[in-house]
């Protein structure tokens, strides 16, 4: 049957079954790599458009009336972005008076203890409501095999959990947990002899370290150690203590291997010393990949699935959206997404808080309600204007 007899045989076909073809009332499957239904959406567009042509004559090309005012176009959009949608990724250095700009990292600093309040007192003013802590240790000596300074009680990120609970008591507090920052190969986990990551030792110690930080008082602890079954073993630790019921765990369920991640290592001193993280960070072509460990996150009680990056990976945050119908989803707009945007607002490609909200849309579209950002601080003084 050729396209057009078809769309004549489907438009025939919707006059008996109107409902089915009206716009907007497409079935809403969107199986994976499912080419059927794919096709068949497109007819029923295509028998729609047929139809309402001999009906509606020129009604139904007129769009530009639904978007003509500023207000009208802001209602088209699913989610605006708002302020309580952001969380601010946030440096903190064993040094305490740390206050070091970020070569890689336009405009982002390490903060030691003592910088900190100071530094987010106006940003919480300005409606900061959410923050993701990294520690980056410095001192000489510090690293080891086990990456045992994740959860030194003095260490910067658990004294900054401490200081920041008790000063904005309104903040909500994210943690990541890896042990890359820790260990002395900066790898995610504890190695095997042959510099493979040991699977068991690693989800036991990111166990430990997130109960660590979820006990000094973090409101949500977010693996990024990407070891398999490391969610229902911190979801288990965490029932054992007495404090899975306040403490949110946030997956970064989706979290690919590739070139986006250089400031951040740059910034927390976590390149690896030999070898890649290809092993344990998903391929970037793997989208069914991330959709099993989509689904496997949520089977073992994450509460939030983080996408990371985001831009290059928009169908994954779709993905997540349709896998996790019920989960808020998080994106992560990462250091090199961030600089590249601001690398090329700085070359005259365009202009930097413009694609900063393009982007950011685009991750809201795409299914997220939660985006880490490095922007958050200009976001803050964007959304009042
Ligand atoms: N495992 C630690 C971690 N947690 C978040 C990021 C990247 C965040 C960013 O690039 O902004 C990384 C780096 C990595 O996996 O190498
Ligand atoms: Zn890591
Ligand atoms: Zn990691």
């Amino acid at each position: 049957m050729s396209f057009s007899s078809l769309v004549q045989d489907l438009s025939m076909r919707d006059g008996n079954t109107p409902r089915r073809t009206r716009p907007g009332m497409a079935p809403s499957v969107s199986t994976f790599d499912d080419r059927a239904s794919h096709i068949s959406r497109a007819m029923s567009y295509a028998s729609t458009a047929a139809t309402s042509v001999s009906i509606a004559g020129d009604i139904s090309s007129q769009l530009h009336g639904g978007y003509h005012h500023p207000l009208a176009r802001s209602w088209q959009a699913e989610r605006q972005l708002t302020k309580s949608m952001l969380i601010y990724p946030l440096f903190i250095s064993d040094i305490d008076d740390d206050e070091t700009l970020i070569p890689s990292l336009p405009g982002q600093y390490r903060w030691g203890i003592n910088k900190l309040v100071p530094f987010l007192e106006p940003l919480v003013r300005k409606g900061l409501r959410s923050v993701i802590l990294f520690g980056v240790p410095l001192a000489a000596g510090t690293k080891d095999a086990l990456g045992t300074a994740a959860d030194d009680p003095k260490g910067p990120v658990i004294q900054g959990i401490r200081v920041l609970r008790q000063r904005f008591p309104q903040l909500f507090i994210t943690v990541d947990v890896c042990l890359c920052e820790y260990t002395s190969h900066g790898h995610c986990g504890i190695l095997r002899d042959d510099g493979t990551l040991n699977n068991q030792l690693s989800v036991d110690r990111i166990s430990d370290v997130s109960v660590a930080y979820a006990q000094a008082g973090a409101h949500c602890v977010a693996p990024s150690d990407m070891n398999d079954g490391r969610i229902r073993a911190i979801k288990l630790k965490l029932i054992e203590e007495g404090i899975a019921h306040k403490t949110l765990l946030m997956s970064y369920a989706a979290k690919f291997s590739g070139c986006l991640y250089g400031p951040f290592r740059d910034a927390a001193g976590s390149a690896p010393s030999f070898g890649d993280r290809k092993c344990y960070q998903l391929p970037p072509g793997g989208r069914g990949l991330a959709r099993r460990a989509i689904v496997r996150d949520i089977g073992e009680g994450a509460d939030i699935i983080m996408v990371k990056p985001a831009s290059q990976y928009l169908d994954i945050i779709s993905d997540a959206k349709e896998l996790g119908r019920d989960l808020p989803v998080a994106a992560y707009h990462v250091s090199g997404e961030y600089a590249m945007v601001h690398a090329a607002a700085k070359a005259g490609v365009f202009d930097l808080k413009t694609m900063a909200f393009e982007v950011t849309e685009g991750i809201l579209r795409a299914g997220a309600s939660i985006v880490i950002s490095y922007f958050t601080p200009e976001f803050l003084d964007w959304l009042d204007n």
